[in-house]
């Protein structure tokens, strides 16, 4: 039986203090599944540090981003080796604020999916539709090719110890959140494109999650949890998401 994780995207939100007082306000007692909060990147250090104070097991931090480069001169970047360093367990890649602010193609996002599974981090790789592409019927026909491109380049065994988290672009930030239905149809073809992999693959929902409509998507076959963006600013919120997996 697969884990369940939540998640907490803080995208280009918080400062220190915000973290210290998330931190202190977070209570995870009666979560039984995997946790990890992905604050942005000035900020891991210091909630690698917080979330290891509070004691909790099989809870983790993450990076929201990643250079698909080692090292070099790359002003701005930052390597998968320097997330490590701070204490990072898992990456986001391809998030569709990425692919849509800036421009990140199917083949760089695959690139940093590569560096990340290389370097022995778990990365978290994000797809999904935009609302024009789901009213054209092409919603299975975008993810494939965002996978496809992944496996092209990764290979092999890519998919274990890998997480997806299905994300439709019409749905972050907007208060609409697909179905329980819509998101296991596509969760349900993603995992069967997964290949030997699928079955132990975690595989999230993203998209205006919020305590309210959580069970009802976790009671999905497929849905293994959820990236949650502007829900998880809030500790408590948050937690009541984690409790619901
Ligand atoms: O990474 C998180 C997703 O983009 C969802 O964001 P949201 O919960 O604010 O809709």
């Amino acid at each position: 039986m697969r884990k369940t994780l939540v998640a907490a995207n803080w995208k280009m939100n918080g400062s220190r203090e915000f973290a210290e007082a998330f931190f202190k306000a977070l209570d995870l007692q009666g979560v039984s599944g995997d946790v990890a909060i992905f604050p942005p990147f000035p900020y891991l250090p210091l909630a690698a540090s917080l979330l290891q104070n509070a004691g909790y097991e099989r809870t983790f931090v993450g990076a929201q981003n990643v250079s698909q480069q080692a090292e070099g001169a790359l002003t701005g970047e930052v390597s998968v080796s320097m997330l490590k360093d701070c204490g990072a367990h898992y990456v986001i890649v391809g998030h569709s604020e990425r692919r849509s602010f800036y421009a990140e193609s199917n083949t760089l996002v695959a690139q940093k999916f590569l560096a990340v599974k290389e370097s022995g981090l778990v990365p978290v790789l994000c797809v999904g539709e935009t609302l024009e592409e789901r009213e054209a019927s092409k919603t299975l026909d975008v993810i494939a090719a965002q996978l496809d491109a992944v496996f092209a380049l990764a290979g092999g065994d890519c998919w274990s110890g890998a997480v997806i988290a299905y994300e439709p672009v019409w749905a972050i930030g907007t208060g609409k959140t697909a179905t329980p239905e819509q998101a296991q149809k596509v969760h349900e073809f993603i995992r069967a494109r997964l290949g030997a992999a699928g079955p132990q693959v975690q595989i999230l929902y993203g998209g205006s999650v919020k305590s309210a409509n959580a069970a009802s998507l976790f009671e999905q076959p497929d849905i293994d949890g959820a990236l949650v963006g502007g829900a998880s600013l809030d500790a408590r919120e948050f937690a009541e998401i984690c409790r619901a997996a």
